[in-house]
């Protein structure tokens, strides 16, 4: 990219991730907003469906066949899985200069048989399910890099993903015993009404879903399998929770022999040291979600279980941050050729 500004599209900006794509892209240094759609709310204004945007210039929403491609450099694509990949594949083959930040579910299975068992349906766009690249920047920073399509992780399986993947390469754990115990905050399920999320049923209580066949099982499956050169098929449980935003997953792990919490935490700590994005707590610290919220941090705890066998490993994210929009815009600064945290150094809103 040269000096001028790069020209940025977001597809389903009227949703929770589209907006937090807004909020984080209007003080980025590099990029202008130069398209926003929506499909029910085409024709308001940002300011009507988010009020807080008011007191910003921005474009009005509009449908995704209005967008003049020949002026956007780079789209986010923050649209519901299934529509997504009809849509970037009409997007191609109109403007094939673009490139594309995804942050659905499309286009992170590499494998078609996968997709359509855990999807319910055959993929519409295979060549480009073949071509996209994994949007995890600090296991595939050089891939990215390269990409036309990047296909930005699932906030669950991000914070599966950062702590799980370097404990089975480096061999510390045993891949077959890898339990995780996920928290979800209710925007994870987006800004579309739906019964279970009204307050009345949300706050005050909790719920497990997706027991033993939640969706992003396929994602970890793919990543832990590739790590460990093998099948590995983790445990994974999905729970609802009553707060606004955050992924607090609890990982119980078995590990390697002689390697200890004390050994996870070594791995953890010399795998990500230098990263900006993942941080990993002193032995024994145990992370909290608020000291995430609202920053494209990862915080990972490693806790000693009671048998020396044993390792608890706790992993917190904001889910709209750094499990979609933040990591999305990481993303760009990576196709762009930008420094990687241009616009992402938010601390955490705490309390
Ligand atoms: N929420 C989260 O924490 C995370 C979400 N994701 C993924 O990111 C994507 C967006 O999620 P989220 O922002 O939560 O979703 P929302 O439901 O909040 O927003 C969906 C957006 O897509 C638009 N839209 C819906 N259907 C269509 C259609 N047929 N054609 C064009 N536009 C359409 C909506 O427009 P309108 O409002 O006008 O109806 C809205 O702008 C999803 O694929 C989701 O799975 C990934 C990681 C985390
Ligand atoms: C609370 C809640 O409902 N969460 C969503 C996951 C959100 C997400 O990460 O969706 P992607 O697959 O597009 O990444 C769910 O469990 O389906």
């Amino acid at each position: 990219m040269t000096d001028s500004k790069a020209r940025i599209a977001i597809l389903g900006a009227s949703g929770y991730t589209g907006a937090e794509l807004v909020r984080l892209l209007v003080r980025h240094p590099r990029v202008d907003i130069v398209a926003l759609t929506a499909d029910r709310k085409a024709g308001q204004s940002m300011a009507e469906v988010f009020p807080q945007f008011a007191p910003l210039s921005l474009p009005t929403l509009i449908t995704i066949d209005e967008v003049d491609w020949s002026s956007v450099d780079l789209a986010f694509c923050a649209l519901p899985h299934g529509t997504t990949q009809q849509v970037i594949k009409r997007v191609f083959e109109t403007a094939p200069h673009i490139k594309i930040v995804d942050l659905s579910a499309d286009f992170r299975l590499t494998d078609a048989g996968a997709y359509e068992q855990w999807y319910g349906h055959p993929h519409q766009a295979l060549e480009l399910q073949q071509e996209a690249v994994y949007g995890l920047a600090e296991l595939y920073r050089d891939d990215i890099r390269k990409a036309r399509l990047v296909a930005n992780p699932g906030c669950y399986t991000t914070t599966a993903i950062l702590p799980v993947v370097p404990l089975i390469e480096a061999g510390a754990i045993e891949p077959d015993h890898i339990v995780i115990d996920a928290k979800s905050g209710v925007t994870g399920a987006g800004r579309s009404a739906k019964e279970s999320l009204l307050f009345s049923e949300v706050a005050d209580g909790m719920n497990a879903y997706g027991v033993g066949g939640h969706r992003h099982m396929a994602e970890l499956d793919q990543e832990f399998s590739k790590a460990a050169g093998r099948t590995i098929v983790p445990s994974f449980t999905p729970h609802l929770i009553p707060m606004s935003r955050g992924i607090y997953n609890t990982i119980y792990l078995k590990t390697g022999a002689g390697v200890g919490a004390e050994g996870v935490h070594r791995v953890l700590a010399d795998f990500y040291r230098g990263e900006a994005f993942v941080h990993v707590l002193p032995l024994g610290q145990v992370p909290h979600s608020r000291f995430v919220k609202g920053s494209n941090m990862a915080f990972i705890g490693v806790i000693k279980d009671r048998a020396p066998d044993r390792v608890i490993v706790i992993a917190t994210t904001d889910n709209l941050v750094k499990g979609a929009s933040g990591q999305a815009v990481q993303n760009m600064n990576l196709v762009l050729g930008f420094p990687e945290a241009t616009g992402l150094e938010q601390i955490a809103l705490f309390p």
